[in-house]
C-alpha cells in the first residue's frame, strides 16, 4: 500500500508576507524531488481568479502553485473564494461556482458552516497527492476572526495539519510578529505550530542570527530558515492587488489606470516582463501619462462602480486626449464594457440596479446577466490567424455594430470589437498576451518589438525559486514535519 498522503500548512503573521510565493516555490521544489504535490488554500479573497478546465474559478495563486507542481488547477485547490465587490460585500465562489453575493458580516457569522465543504475538497485533492501544501489566509493572529475560522487555525485543527508560521522581515518588526502571534493564540492553536520561517530578508544573512535565535528562545519553536528576498518574484503572475507594480522597461509605454475593483490583471504580467515595455500603473490622483503608446483598461469586478471612479479621476478626459494624439486604447473584459455606449445592470448584480453611459469609444452596449460565463478559450486572430489562448470570466453580454470588427475568432465566431480606425479595441478574452506570437504582433502594431518567451520565462523563474528555497529553507525538516492526513 502506498504511504498515506501528508500535509503541511504555511500561515503568515499578516497578509502579504509572501505565503503564496513560498508555497509555489515549495510545490516546485518538492515536485523536483519526485513527489506528487497538490496546493490547497481553504479560503481565499481575491478578484484575480483563474479558470479551471471544468469551468470553475479559483484564486490565481493556487493556479500558479498548481503549475509549479506540474498539474492542472482544479476547483478543490481553493474551495472558498471571496471576490470583493464593495467595501462590505463580496461574491462567494464555492468549489468553483458562484453563489449569491454576501455581506461581510453575514459571511463572518456563517463561514463555519463551510468547513465540511472545505474538508471534502481537501480530502478529494489529497487522494491524488503524496503531499498537500496548504496556504493560510491573512494571519491566525486576527483573533477577532477566530470563531468559525476555516482559513487558518480552524482548518489546521479540523484537519490536524502542522503549521509553519512565516514572518516578513522586510516590513519590520519580525521578532514581534512571531513572538506576538504566539502570545495571542490560545493553547490549542499554538500547539498546531511546528516552527517558524522568516521571509524577504535583504542583506547579510549572518546579521540576523541573533534575531532568529531570540525568536526560537522566546517561542520554543525551531526555525526552518531565513529566506532572502527573491528578486525575480515579479516575473511570476501576481494575485494580490498590492503586488501590481509599475515596471521600467523600453520605450513602449503601457499605462493602466489603477481601478479599485480591478480583476484578472494577470493580463499585465507578460507585458511587464517584455523588455520593450514600460508598464505604468497610474495611481488615483495622477493623470494618465501623455506619452503612452497604449492605455489598457483592465477587467473589473464592478464595471459601473469602477467606471464612476475612472471618471472621478478625470481619466476619461485623459483617454480622449490620448486618442487625439494618435494613441491606442485596449479594454479587456470590464475595461471593454466601459469603452461602449452603455452598461446596464437591471438586476443589480454588481451593485445598485441601473444603467450608466459608457465612455462612448466603441459602438457596443453591455447588459449584465445572471448566468456567469467562466470558460477557457482557444482561438486565433482574425488577421494573420495567430493562436490566442485565455479565459473568459464575466456576467456581461456585449453587442453592437463595432462587434462586426471583432479582431479574434473563437469557436467559429467573432470576438471583441474595434473602432473604425482600429485604435480602440476591446475583448472579453483574458490572458491573451501570454501567447508570444500574438504579443509580438500586438506590440508591432504599436511600433515596438517583442523579445520574450513568456511561458519559458515563468518556468525558469519557478525553477529559480525552488532552488532559492532549497538553499535557504530546511526542506528536509519541513518534509519530516508534514503529518499523514487522517481519513
Ligand atoms: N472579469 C471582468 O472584468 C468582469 C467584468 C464584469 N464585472 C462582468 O462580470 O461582466
Amino acid at each position: 500500500m502506498p504511504p498515506a498522503p501528508r500535509a503541511l500548512m504555511i500561515q503568515g503573521t499578516g497578509s502579504n508576507v509572501g505565503k503564496s510565493l513560498l508555497v509555489a516555490g515549495l510545490c516546485r521544489a518538492l515536485s523536483r524531488r519526485g513527489l506528487r504535490v497538490a496546493p490547497f488554500k481553504p479560503q481565499n479573497m481575491s478578484n484575480n481568479a483563474a479558470v479551471t478546465a471544468d469551468g470553475g474559478e479559483i484564486g490565481r495563486a493556487q493556479a500558479l502553485q498548481a503549475r509549479a507542481a506540474g498539474r492542472d488547477p482544479v476547483t478543490d485547490m481553493n474551495p472558498v473564494l471571496l471576490k470583493p465587490e464593495s467595501e462590505t460585500g463580496a461574491q462567494l465562489i464555492l468549489q468553483g461556482r458562484r453563489q449569491p453575493s454576501q455581506e461581510a458580516a453575514f459571511y463572518q457569522a456563517n463561514k463555519g458552516a463551510l468547513l465540511g465543504t472545505v474538508l471534502q475538497s481537501f480530502h478529494r485533492l489529497a487522494a491524488s497527492a503524496d503531499i498537500v501544501l496548504i496556504e493560510g489566509a491573512g494571519s491566525p493572529a486576527e483573533t477577532n476572526l477566530r470563531v468559525g475560522d476555516i482559513a487558518n487555525m480552524g482548518f489546521a485543527q479540523a484537519a490536524a495539519v502542522p503549521v509553519v508560521l512565516v514572518g516578513d522581515i522586510d516590513r519590520g518588526g519580525v521578532i514581534a510578529q512571531i513572538v506576538g502571534t504566539q502570545a495571542v493564540l490560545d493553547h490549542a492553536d499554538r500547539a498546531c505550530i511546528a516552527g517558524f520561517a522568516i521571509n524577504r530578508f535583504r542583506g547579510d544573512l549572518r546579521l540576523f542570527d541573533r534575531g532568529r535565535d531570540d525568536i526560537a528562545a522566546r517561542t520554543g519553536w525551531p526555525c526552518f530558515g531565513v529566506v532572502p528576498w527573491f528578486d525575480q518574484a515579479w516575473r511570476l503572475p501576481a494575485e494580490d492587488m498590492m503586488d501590481i507594480a509599475s515596471r521600467p522597461g523600453g520605450t513602449c509605454k503601457v499605462a493602466v489606470p489603477q481601478l479599485p475593483r480591478m480583476a484578472n490583471f494577470d493580463d499585465l504580467d507578460p507585458l511587464a516582463a517584455e523588455p520593450a515595455v514600460t508598464l505604468e500603473i497610474v495611481a488615483p490622483g495622477r493623470a494618465l501619462p501623455g506619452d503612452a503608446d497604449l492605455i489598457l483598461i483592465p477587467g473589473s469586478k464592478s464595471t459601473r462602480g469602477d467606471l464612476a471612479f475612472l471618471r472621478a479621476q478625470g481619466w476619461d478626459i485623459d483617454i480622449q486626449a490620448h486618442l487625439r494624439r494618435g494613441g491606442h486604447v485596449l479594454g479587456l473584459c470590464g475595461g471593454y464594457q466601459m469603452l461602449g455606449q452603455s452598461i446596464a445592470d437591471p438586476e443589480g448584480l454588481e451593485g445598485p440596479a441601473g444603467r450608466d453611459p459608457g465612455l462612448g469609444l466603441l459602438q457596443v452596449e453591455t447588459v449584465m446577466t445572471g448566468d456567469k460565463t467562466v470558460i477557457r478559450r482557444h482561438g486565433t486572430t482574425r488577421h494573420g490567424g495567430l493562436p490566442v489562448c485565455g479565459y473568459e470570466i464575466h456576467l456581461g453580454r456585449t453587442e453592437g455594430p463595432d462587434c462586426a470588427r471583432g479582431w479574434l475568432e473563437i469557436d467559429g465566431r467573432s470576438e471583441g470589437a474595434a473602432s473604425a480606425d482600429g485604435r480602440v479595441r476591446g475583448s472579453y478574452l483574458h490572458g491573451l498576451f501570454a501567447e508570444d506570437a500574438f504579443r509580438a504582433d500586438f506590440l508591432a502594431g504599436l511600433g515596438h518589438t517583442a523579445a520574450l518567451n513568456y511561458e519559458a520565462d515563468v518556468e525558469h523563474t519557478l525553477d529559480a525559486l525552488a532552488e532559492h528555497l532549497e538553499q535557504h529553507l530546511d526542506v528536509d525538516a519541513l518534509l519530516r514535519c508534514a503529518a499523514p492526513i487522517r481519513a
